[in-house]
This record gives structure tokens, C-alpha cells and sequence, in this order.
């Protein structure tokens, strides 16, 4: 791994303008990927794409107004053990509170990055986009650690973020975004933060209060994987995981048992087993609040589900509980403006709001009853 010789004395903060992206180029091309750029864009901006997304982009890319929300930062950079750069908190940060809202500054078109065959062209193309980029910026992201080789694609592949621009439905719209503050931020298998990427703009809010002191931390992998899984994950990010949770033997197959169960309990609901119960909805949330890291999908995948079956066999209480435990959680989960059209979101505040009414209302009540009748026999 390579250290950096010295921290950035500021941060590359987004300026707090509304201002439209306004993409110059082509100016280097391979077959149909070229660079395009906005040095004045937040920190600048220099993309690697098809002219498509390039368009996609000028369209969609806008610098969010209050740039970075909470200014200072309540975090500063140190070196941790084991780890290099890390983010601390300096002060309490509540659960919810946004601690950074921002652009990248690099955006790379992941289909032709991920492909073997051209990594010199690209690698060529990384550099020509790295010079368009205004210097401080350039400097911040070369310091930036990568690990497995010197090249910019190493640092990419250190350090950035693959998303979809349209959201998730179209491969060739898949990017990797280079945010630089979010860059310093380590892996934790429970981690503190949570991150969501649209338009291109990144957000990352904390997903529980965050004492002084303690380190900042994201999750690199997919958390509904079992540990195994998760450290081979780790292992080709150059480092083996040494949080609390990998460290805990205990702990961690306590970890993977739950996440067994939550498998079956979900195999269970999304094939409608004639087996499923008020019991099987609190046992889902049940599970998720009792592994720390799982909260970054509670509300996707385990309040919205328990609301459901509440509204399934009517039961008021705990439709409406857990519908707006549902609504919270998928606030955090999604970002504001993903969950602002969400249609698990608008289902959670009906149910909430007027239980009755919601179409799942009583589907399996009379089920339930029959159950009962069973049991009494
Ligand atoms: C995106 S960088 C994070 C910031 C980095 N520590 C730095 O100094 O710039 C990712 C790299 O940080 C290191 N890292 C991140 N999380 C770690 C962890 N939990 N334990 C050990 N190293 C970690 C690994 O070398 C990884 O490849």
C-alpha cells in the first residue's frame, strides 16, 4: 500500500452553488469512450464515458445546493493502526445527521474499465482525464492510497464507487465515481455510515449516534453475506478485517446463523409459505436489530416486510408501528431523493397512515383464525 507524504490541509468541499454541469469534449478518445470535463464543476470534474452518458450526465448532474451539509466537518483525518488514513469524529453526530453531500471528481464508464483486454487504452484515457482536472484536485486524488499497482486504475479500483447512473436497470450506464472525502473513509462489518449514490451525487449519513473519538466507517461488501464470503471480498482490497465482528469467533457465527435464518424467513415470505405468521415478521426485525450491521437494510428488508404481514392479518398496533419505523429507516436507507418516489416508501405511509385502507389489509386473517381453530382442537 502506498501512503501518502502528506495529509490535504483542506477539504475538497463542494462549493454550495447551483450551477449546471457543462461537460467540454471530447478530448481523447478510444473507440467510443472519451474524456469529457468541467474543471469549474464543484472540485472539477473529468469523466470517461460514452457520449451517451456524457449527455446523460449534462442533463442529470446538478452540485447539491447546501454542498457539504455540516461545515466543519465534525471528523479529521488520522493515521489508524493497521489501516492508514482513517476519518475520526470529533464531536457527536447524531443517527440521520448528513455528513457529506457531494460530486465526484472522476467518473470512469465501469463496462469498458472492467474489461481486460483494453486496460492500457484505459489506463491512457485515466491520465488524459487526470489533466484536466484543476490541480489541488489531481494532487488529493493522487495522494490517495491504492494498492496493487501505481497506476490511476488502481487507485480507481481502491477507491471509488460503482453505480448506475439510471439507477440500476442498464449495464452500460454502470460508472465508478471518485468522491475524495469518502475516499479516506475504512471498511467495518459494522459500520456507522451509510452511503447512497443518484445522479451521480453522493450522500453519506450516519445509520446510529457516533461518539467522539470513534472511528468513521463504511462497508465495502454486501453485508447479507456470510462472513467467509465477506473477508474473501476484503482479502482483494489488499487487507483481512480486523473489526470487532471478524475478530469475535463468537460473535461472528452467531452472526452467520442469523443470517441463515433471515435467508429462510425471506425464502419463506417471497414464496407466500402457508407457515408464515405474525411471529415470522417480529422474528425478521428481531434479527436484523440484533446484528449491528444489518441496520443499513432494517428498513427495506425487514420493517417493511413485518408491516406487511402486520396489515396481512390485520393487526393495527403493529402495521402502524412498524410502517413508520419503515419510513424512517428507508429515508436513511435510500437518500432523500430516491425516497421521495419510492413505492415501498409511499406503501409504508398509506399503511401508516390509514391501515385500513391498504391493500394488504386482512388478505390472511381469516387464515390465521383457521390456524387458531387447529390449535384448539
Ligand atoms: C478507500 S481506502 C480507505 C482509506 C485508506 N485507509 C487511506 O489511507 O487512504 C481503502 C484501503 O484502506 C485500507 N483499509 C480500509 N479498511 C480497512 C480495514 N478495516 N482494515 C485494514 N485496512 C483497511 C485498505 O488498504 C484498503 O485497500
Amino acid at each position: 500500500c502506498q501512503q501518502p507524504s502528506s495529509l490535504p490541509t483542506a477539504w475538497p468541499l463542494s462549493t454550495p452553488v447551483d450551477r449546471p454541469l457543462l461537460l467540454q469534449g471530447p478530448h481523447s478518445c478510444v473507440d467510443d469512450v472519451c474524456v469529457y470535463s468541467d474543471p469549474a464543476f464543484g472540485n472539477g470534474l473529468s469523466v470517461v464515458t460514452t457520449a451517451a452518458n456524457a449527455d446523460f450526465l449534462g442533463d442529470r448532474l446538478r452540485l447539491p445546493l447546501a454542498g457539504n451539509i455540516i461545515s466543519p466537518t465534525p471528523f479529521y483525518e488520522s493515521y489508524i493502526i493497521g489501516k492508514g488514513i482513517g476519518l475520526v469524529a470529533n464531536a457527536t453526530i447524531r443517527r440521520g445527521e448528513r455528513l457529506m453531500v457531494h460530486t465526484p471528481t472522476l467518473l470512469v464508464h465501469w463496462p469498458t474499465h472492467a474489461k481486460e483486454e483494453t486496460q492500457n487504452d484505459t489506463e491512457w484515457l485515466y491520465k488524459m482525464a487526470l489533466e484536466k482536472l484543476p490541480a489541488p484536485s489531481r494532487n488529493v486524488f493522487s495522494q490517495q492510497m491504492h494498492i496493487g499497482g501505481s497506476g490511476v486504475r488502481a487507485n480507481i479500483e481502491t477507491n471509488c464507487f460503482r453505480f448506475f447512473l439510471d439507477g440500476g436497470h442498464d449495464e452500460s450506464t454502470g460508472h465508478l465515481g471518485c468522491f475524495p472525502s469518502a475516499a479516506r473513509l475504512n471498511h467495518d462489518c459494522e459500520p456507522n455510515l451509510h452511503y447512497t449514490i443518484t445522479d451521480g451525487i453522493q450522500s453519506i449519513v450516519a445509520v446510529r449516534d457516533i461518539s467522539p473519538g470513534e472511528e468513521l466507517s463504511i462497508s465495502y461488501v454486501d453485508l447479507m453475506l456470510p462472513s467467509t464470503e465477506r473477508k474473501a471480498r476484503l482479502h482483494d482490497w489488499g487487507f483481512e478485517c480486523g473489526c470487532r465482528l471478524c475478530k469475535d469467533l463468537k460473535k461472528e457465527k452467531e452472526a452467520d446463523a442469523r443470517l441463515e435464518e433471515i435467508a429462510r424467513l425471506k425464502t419463506m415470505l417471497d414464496t407466500g409459505d402457508a407457515a408464515i405468521s405474525l411471529e415470522t415478521g417480529h422474528r425478521l426485525v428481531a434479527l436484523y436489530r440484533e446484528q449491528p450491521g444489518l441496520g443499513l437494510y432494517i428498513g427495506q428488508q425487514a420493517y417493511t416486510r413485518a408491516a406487511l404481514i402486520c396489515g396481512l392479518f390485520a393487526d393495527e398496533e403493529c402495521a402502524v408501528d412498524y410502517a413508520r419505523k419503515a419510513v424512517e429507516a428507508l429515508h436513511l436507507e435510500l437518500g432523500a431523493v430516491v425516497a421521495a418516489s419510492s413505492q415501498d416508501v409511499l406503501s409504508m405511509e398509506r399503511l401508516a397512515a390509514s391501515p385500513k385502507t391498504h391493500w394488504a389489509w386482512g388478505l390472511l386473517k381469516d387464515r390465521d383464525r383457521s390456524k387458531d381453530k387447529e390449535r384448539t382442537v
